[in-house]
């Protein structure tokens, strides 16, 4: 059953104008900026419940699985993991933009199946159908109907700040003095505790313990003029990695923080309708044709009138995740202008050239260790095979009811073909080694099935150190590479050889691009310090919020476990 919730916010704000920092030149140098009209108040409330506000806003909750009010169990999720991040998708004028919508969210739900929600605007009305579960388990015929409109902005949320829980998926919905407002969000706030302690402290009343929120009641006390340049206002106090997509009732607005962390493109589709999505490949599923990327530290309005560009305050350089390529992204999707199947290739390449070792077949860690394997087979002039068949119907989430079963974990998703392997040496091309278990388990599976020799070829530098910018990696002690070294790890996974790909190479082989990348997980060098954020550790859920419980999610079959929260 759904429920609708019919959420009023307000604002005020004070009279103030306030310029563009950096103007694109397609956008005007002479936009108006007008006076804000509201009433001055004193410490005004950003969230109002008696509010005069203008416009509605319609929420639907997807009530499928549990409410936010039914606290019980925790969501258990495969901690040893850098777990996927969230992934944004924006439409504007398209007919069937809340089907499209869907159907690019399909195509980014690898980045997150905590949750999935899609917004649309129909007559001046934000409707909004959010819900715990992967994109399939939250929409349905009857869903999207409910959801008219020819603008949407749509989610799918792995979470980094705020518990996994019905209130904390995306997208947020808000109501404020001048009209309503949606937002979604890849990436992670590192200023979001110091942002929300201020915002309390001047009367903001939050709803969830999400990061992302802030930026709402951002947007809501500023006092720049017209609309957009709020955005452009509340986004310079956000410190931290932010992919995010904006929708108004007239209004489609993507952001990227100045750093452009997190991917974010821009497509048109042949009506004209403009698209925006974290990964090419939902462009490609929606048949829209990729336009560009949207800068980092670029605005992007689109409305009526056409697209409009806007630049945040001026930043040094770029540094995109360089995990994206590694792991996160779809091997059809182009992220930061390199395709991401060419980038994982080359990394095998360079592990065959730099790490040779005599082999008779060369076999990945299915999924993401496959193309990097494909690239190491090629260039090692050795047959590639299927040495591990993965179980479809386990994902990157799975049961985890106690430590004797978790052990299981890695042989439900793989299983050895003894056929292949059998009195073989064998090269085995993992895209990354996190806490070991899946290394170590995989070693193990290979020698039963009667390979006689194991090497490990690891196609990134070591993990020594925990994402802050919206991957959720484990705390750094428990990252394997930073309490051992390659020979250790040798050791403790029991192969004959370890390699991992070297920082230096992959630098040399993004070439002059590669200081426009960020490499902090392997380098300990953070762009951005973060200096409020602590990392979740395995098993671990943080509850950061001042709302209560964090409620548990059921989802794509998983089971539950209590889980004790950490302050
Ligand atoms: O060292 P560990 O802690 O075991 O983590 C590393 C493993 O985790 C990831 O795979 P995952 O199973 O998450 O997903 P995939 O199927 O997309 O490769 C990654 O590709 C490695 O295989
Ligand atoms: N992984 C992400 O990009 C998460 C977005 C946001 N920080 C959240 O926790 O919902
Ligand atoms: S720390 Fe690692 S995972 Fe996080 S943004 Fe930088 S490269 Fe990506
Ligand atoms: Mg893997």
């Amino acid at each position: 059953m759904a429920v609708i919730t019919l959420s009023t916010l307000s604002s005020s704000c004070s009279s103030s104008t306030r310029k563009p920092s950096i103007l694109c030149p397609h956008y005007p140098s002479s936009y108006p900026t007008a006076p804000c009209f509201s009433l001055p108040r004193k410490n005004p409330p950003s969230l109002c419940l008696h509010s005069d506000t203008l416009k509605p806003v319609l929420t639907l909750s997807s009530k499928s699985l549990m409410s936010d009010e039914q606290h019980s169990d925790c969501h258990v999720t495969d901690y040893d993991k850098p777990r996927e991040e969230c992934g944004v998708v924006g439409i504007y004028g398209d007919p069937e933009a809340s089907r499209l919508c869907y159907l690019a969210l399909h195509a980014l739900q690898h980045r997150g199946q905590e949750g999935a929600g899609i917004v649309t605007v129909n007559n001046g009305v934000l409707q909004s159908i959010t819900g715990v579960g992967l994109v399939s388990d939250v929409f349905n015929e009857t869903k999207l109907d409910q959801l008219p409109g020819d603008s949407a902005i749509g989610h799918v949320r792995y979470s980094t700040a705020g518990a996994s829980m019905l209130k904390n998926v995306q997208p947020f919905v808000a109501g404020y003095r001048f009209g309503s407002i949606g937002v979604a969000h890849n990436g992670n706030l590192v200023n979001y505790k110091a942002l929300r302690a201020k915002l309390e402290d001047n009367g903001s009343i939050f709803n969830t313990s999400s990061d992302t929120e802030a930026v709402l009641h951002l947007i809501a006390i500023s006092k720049a003029r017209p609309f957009f340049l709020r955005i452009v206002d509340a986004c310079e106090k956000l410190e931290g990695a932010y992919s995010m997509v904006f929708l108004t009732e007239e209004k489609l607005v993507a952001v990227r923080d100045p750093f452009g962390f997190r991917p974010l493109v821009m497509g048109r589709r042949s009506n004209g309708a403009i698209v925006f999505a974290s990964e090419t490949c939902a462009l490609d599923l929606i048949e829209a044709t990729v336009v560009r990327e949207v800068h980092p530290g670029e605005v992007l309005i689109v409305d009526k009138d056409g697209v409009k560009s806007q630049y945040l305050m001026p930043h040094p350089e770029p540094k995109q995740c360089i995990f994206e390529h590694i792991y996160f992204a779809l091997p059809n999707s182009v992220v930061f202008g390199r395709s991401v199947y060419e980038s994982r290739r080359a990394f095998g390449e360079i592990l065959a050239a730099e790490a040779p070792v005599d082999c008779d077949v060369v076999i990945a860690v299915p999924d993401s260790g496959l193309v990097a394997a494909l690239g190491y087979a090629a260039k090692a002039g050795v047959p590639f095979q299927q040495g591990l068949i993965r179980s479809h119907y386990v994902g990157r989430t799975f049961i985890e009811p106690s430590q004797k079963i978790r052990d299981f974990g890695v042989k439900l998703k793989l299983a050895p073909v003894r056929a292949v392997l059998e009195g073989k040496r064998v090269v085995v091309v993992d895209d990354s080694i996190v806490r070991g278990t899946t290394s170590s388990k995989i070693v193990r599976l290979i020698r039963e099935a009667g390979a006689k020799e194991v090497h490990m070829r690891i196609a990134s530098p070591p993990i020594i150190g925990s994402c802050y910018y919206g991957v959720d990696t484990p705390s750094s002690q428990e990252l394997i590479s930073n309490r051992m070294t390659a020979d250790q790890i040798k050791e403790f996974i029991g192969s004959d050889s370890l390699a991992f790909l070297p920082i230096e190479s992959l630098q040399k082989l993004l070439g002059s691009d590669s200081r426009n990348y960020c490499y902090a997980c392997f380098s300990g060098k953070y762009p951005v310090e973060p200096r409020e954020i602590r990392v979740k550790r395995g098993g671990d859920l943080v509850e950061d919020g001042l709302n209560g419980h964090s409620d548990s999610i059921k989802s794509m079959g998983v089971s539950f476990k209590s889980l004790e929260f950490r302050k």
